[in-house]
């Protein structure tokens, strides 16, 4: 769900975040409006607009751990770990982390990849946040959600920045809650 359609219709602080996202089009392929949240780090204000509203959400659901997907959500995710009082866990790329690894396979926008997860990092009974920067198909959330699962723990929500519409229906078909901040700018209104 989008957080304009859950109690923040009108936040100005919505307008600021989505302001401090660049678009950069055609990369990393033609065709592609690259949302660029570099700059919204470089935004002090976007920056902790963005952490605030993830913990005011997450503060008192109970979560135990705020998985990030590697590279982007390991810039959202630690903060709020630390705001809520849950461990972290990241979500790395093939071959990155040293210890024992489960892994899963997607397909992305522009190529396939996988994710993995140490072994013993998440526990059953654990209640989990994944948090990335973007949510395009949702196929990188997707192998979240299913190494989570597979280690026993209970996927409260995804949470990202920014997310496609079209990305709502996909997940509520499968029975998982995604909360998203702003929608993908175009570059009409930017720049
Ligand atoms: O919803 P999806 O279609 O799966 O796409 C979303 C994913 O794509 C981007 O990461 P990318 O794979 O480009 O990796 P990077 O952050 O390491 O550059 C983005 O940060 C998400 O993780
Ligand atoms: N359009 C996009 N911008 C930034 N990251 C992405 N990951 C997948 N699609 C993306």
């Amino acid at each position: 769900m989008f957080a304009a359609e859950n109690g923040l219709k009108g936040d100005p602080r919505l307008k600021a975040i989505s302001e401090a996202i660049r678009v950069i089009p055609n990369f990393p392929k033609p065709g592609i409006m690259f949302q660029d949240i570099t700059t919204l780090l470089l935004d002090h204000n976007a920056f902790k607009h963005t952490i605030d509203i993830f913990v005011d959400r997450y503060r008192d659901m109970d979560i135990s751990v705020v998985a990030g997907v590697e590279a982007r959500g390991f810039m959202f995710g630690p903060s709020i770990a630390l705001a809520i009082g849950a461990k972290f866990v990241p979500l790395r790329k093939p071959r990155k982390l040293p210890g024992e690894v489960i892994s899963e396979s997607y397909v992305l926008e522009y190529g396939t990849d996988s994710l993995e997860m140490h072994v013993g990092a998440v526990r059953p009974g654990d209640r989990a946040l994944i948090i990335d920067d973007l949510v395009a198909t949702g196929g990188t959330l997707f192998a979240a959600i299913n190494l989570l699962e597979r280690s026993g723990a209970e996927v409260t929500e995804c949470a990202c920045v920014i997310g496609l519409p079209i990305v709502k229906e996909r997940f509520r078909s499968n029975g998982k809650r995604l909360y998203f901040l702003v929608e993908p700018r175009q570059l009409e209104d930017c720049c």
